[in-house]
């Protein structure tokens, strides 16, 4: 594989996606088909299905280990049908969300045990980890009130509207992931301003990545 695999992790409302759509705006230019922009749960026909059966408010009686296999199986399929491709191809793939959102949301937000979630995730995965992991930190407060404040009603999902504890122990969870995986996390203070934010995205991108910025 001669690609780079970078994702994007952080709690709800960090400002992953708007980061992210900013980010491509402003490299796109320069690498055009040599870039790969994703997300989980998501990214292809399989997945987007299995995404909209995890995702719904409506499927309340959901296990958490039903939802932990859910988030891994559409992994699997994202990770074969779309992100080893593009690394085989030699392309750098920024995906919004990976293993680390398991194992924070699934792992410690819900409780099955984050080595648990960790070793599920190997099957799914057979051990293929990002490159980097650049995460967006956010007091959980702070994350949840954006969203209130700019998503409408019927945009919020079924992860959004659990209660502030559960978003707690994703917090403490992803601190946990960062802690045990210094080389990989690059941790960004996502409550700075959104412009401030998306500078400090792309200086990490251009130097964990800059073989694709040369000339
Ligand atoms: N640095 C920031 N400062 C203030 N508001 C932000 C910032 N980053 C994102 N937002 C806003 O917060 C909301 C949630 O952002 P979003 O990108 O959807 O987060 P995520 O994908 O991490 O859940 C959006 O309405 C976005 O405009
Ligand atoms: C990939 C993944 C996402 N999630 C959750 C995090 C989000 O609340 C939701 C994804 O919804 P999404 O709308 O993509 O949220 P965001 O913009 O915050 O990334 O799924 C998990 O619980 N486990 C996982 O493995």
């Amino acid at each position: 594989m001669t690609g780079k695999f970078i994702t994007f992790e952080g709690p709800d409302g960090a400002g992953k996606t708007t980061v992210m759509n900013n980010v491509v705006e402003k490299i796109s230019s320069l690498l055009g088909d040599r870039l790969l922009v994703t997300r989980e749960p998501g990214g292809n026909k399989i997945s987007e299905q299995i995404r909209n059966v995890i995702l719904d408010r409506k499927n309340t009686e959901m296990d958490a280990r039903t939802e932990a296999l859910l988030y891994s199986a559409a992994r699997r399929q994202h990770l074969v049908e779309t992100i080893i491709p593009a690394l085989n191809a030699g392309k750098l793939v920024l995906c919004d969300r990976y293993v680390d959102s398991s194992v924070a949301y699934q792992g410690s937000g819900r409780q099955i045990g984050m080595d648990e979630v960790y070793q599920m995730n190997r099957f799914a995965t057979e051990d293929l980890l990002p490159f980097k992991t650049i995460y967006f930190d956010i007091p959980v407060q702070v994350g949840l009130d954006r969203i209130a404040a700019h998503r409408s009603k019927d945009a919020v999902d079924r992860l959004d509207v659990e209660a502030v504890s559960f978003h707690e122990r994703v917090h403490d969870g992803y601190l946990k992931v960062a802690k045990n995986n210094q080389e990989r996390f690059v941790m960004i203070d996502a409550t700075k301003p959104l412009s401030e934010v998306i500078e400090s995205t792309i200086s990490v991108i251009k130097t964990e990545a800059q073989e694709f910025f040369k000339e």
